[in-house]
């Protein structure tokens, strides 16, 4: 078939799309064309209200001019350069601006900026900073990380090992690594605002871990605060608490996964500052460049940077990096970002709607096959009673329904998760909420 069918429609078969039914989706395909503020345009010139922010990332909406702008001037003026021995300004501009507004605040000295080129990369660069400070100080037997079910951390060999999500990890070997339960309930806090009441003694599997491996083994325990990935799982009160004292207990590092988290998605810039617990290492992606230029970066704590300057001052501290790590244009689209995120009060805008955005969620409880509703900031999460004997196709036939009625969400099994973008207004809140909730009327 030549590159360009008949109908000037793209050619679908080369393209191995990822997280995709690839056969089903090319029977089918959904293809967006355009995107302006809250919504997409399909190529057939259908709007499309973003409920997801794209995937979790497009904090400021789409179609941003001062990102765009940045992103031209920058192509123009120094498109690529290395950062291995090598530097140019706008990388240390960014890292200085992030860690100017670094989670926890000055006190936290989270201060150390190491960048990558997504989540998954933050994600296997923090548990590799981990090791390696273990090692540095003299804790070379502690290898191993504790990770939770059902938690995301991308699709590195790293993240599919701590991460607790079963069809990321039945295929492929694994690195060191075990897991405390996760913290879904719905049986004792089913349709729960905000946080959930119940489970914080969940926290305590981290200690049984420790009483399982011996301390002397394990380097760090990673988490999301809020993990969303796996449906919007969240953190009984008191649970991260708990975390991080058993951690501090044991010489653990505490790692917090605020890929989807950070940059303002829980009204507060990561949720860090929301539950107020320090961790040792943060991961961030997603929300960073606004989703326009793929990018991340991993906030480490003075402690553990001071840890690895040792050795000759010649010699290599950490043999990790990535070619486009603290990428120029990266770092000219994130610079961008962060004056929108600050002008616009973006970091903080879901507070001021996490209130009307809960209750316009919650009004869904009744409806057809709603077993459960979630939320914390411009967060939410619908689940569905699974279809007998066909697990995921009642929440997967709502998500193409909506879509067909012009609102974009994301599916994963039968819960339904919402995470629109910061800028979104209150009627478009209403919007959301009354298409899902005509789309699971009709659903069988
Ligand atoms: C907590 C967390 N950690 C790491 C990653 C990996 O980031 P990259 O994809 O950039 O490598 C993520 C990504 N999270 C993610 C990515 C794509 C889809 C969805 C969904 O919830 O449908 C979630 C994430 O949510």
């Amino acid at each position: 078939m030549d590159q360009l069918s008949k109908t000037n429609a793209p050619v679908l078969e080369n393209f191995w799309m990822p997280f995709t039914a690839n056969r089903q989706f090319k029977a089918t395909p959904r293809l967006l064309a355009a995107a302006e503020g809250m919504y997409y345009t399909d190529v057939d010139g259908k709007q499309v209200l973003d409920g997801t922010a794209g995937l979790w990332c497009c904090n400021a909406g789409h179609g941003r001019k001062k990102i765009s702008q940045a992103v031209e001037r920058q192509l123009a003026t120094l498109d690529y350069a290395p950062t291995f021995q090598m530097g140019h300004p706008i990388a240390f501009d960014f890292a200085s601006k992030l860690a100017a507004n670094a989670p926890g605040g000055p006190e936290a000295k989270l201060d150390r900026i190491f960048f990558t080129g997504s989540g998954s990369e933050s994600v296997d660069t923090a548990l590799k900073i981990a090791i390696a400070y273990q090692r540095a100080i003299g804790q070379g037997t502690r290898t191993r990380i504790i990770g939770r079910e059902k938690g995301y951390h991308g699709v590195g060999f790293g993240g599919i090992s701590v991460g607790g999500l079963v069809n990321n990890r039945r295929v492929f070997p694994q690195i060191p690594a075990d897991h405390m339960r996760h913290t879904l309930d719905i049986g004792r806090n089913a349709f729960s605002k905000g946080l959930p009441p119940h489970g914080v003694e969940l926290a305590d599997d981290l200690e049984r871990l420790v009483q399982l491996h011996g301390a002397e083994t394990i380097a760090a325990v990673i988490v999301e605060p809020m993990s969303g990935s796996a449906g919007v799982v969240l953190p009984p009160r008191g649970y991260l608490e708990k975390l991080r004292a058993t951690a501090d207990k044991h010489g653990i590092l505490l790692i917090f996964d605020e890929v989807i988290t950070g940059f303002g998605r829980l009204g507060t810039p990561f949720a860090t500052d929301y539950f107020g617990v320090v961790p040792d290492l943060i991961t961030t992606a997603k929300g960073i460049t606004n989703g326009t230029i793929p990018m991340g970066a991993v906030f480490a704590s003075r402690k553990i940077y001071d840890g690895l300057m040792v050795g000759p001052e010649n010699a290599i501290e950490l043999f990790h990096g990535y070619t486009y790590s603290g990428h120029p244009v990266a770092c000219a689209a994130g610079l961008a970002t962060l004056e929108i995120y600050e002008e616009e009060g973006l970091l903080t805008r879901a507070a001021d709607l996490a209130e009307y955005w809960q209750e316009a969620l919650h009004s869904l409880n009744g409806l057809p096959h709603v077993v459960d509703i979630r939320n914390l900031g411009l967060v939410g999460a619908v689940e569905l009673a699974p279809r007998d004997g066909a697990p995921g196709t009642r929440a997967y036939e709502i998500f193409v329904d909506c879509f067909n009625k012009g609102l974009l969400i994301r599916v994963t099994g039968d819960i339904i998760a919402l995470s629109p973008p910061l800028i979104i207004e209150k009627d478009q809140i209403d919007t959301i909420v009354s298409t899902l909730g005509d789309a699971l009327k009709r659903a069988a």
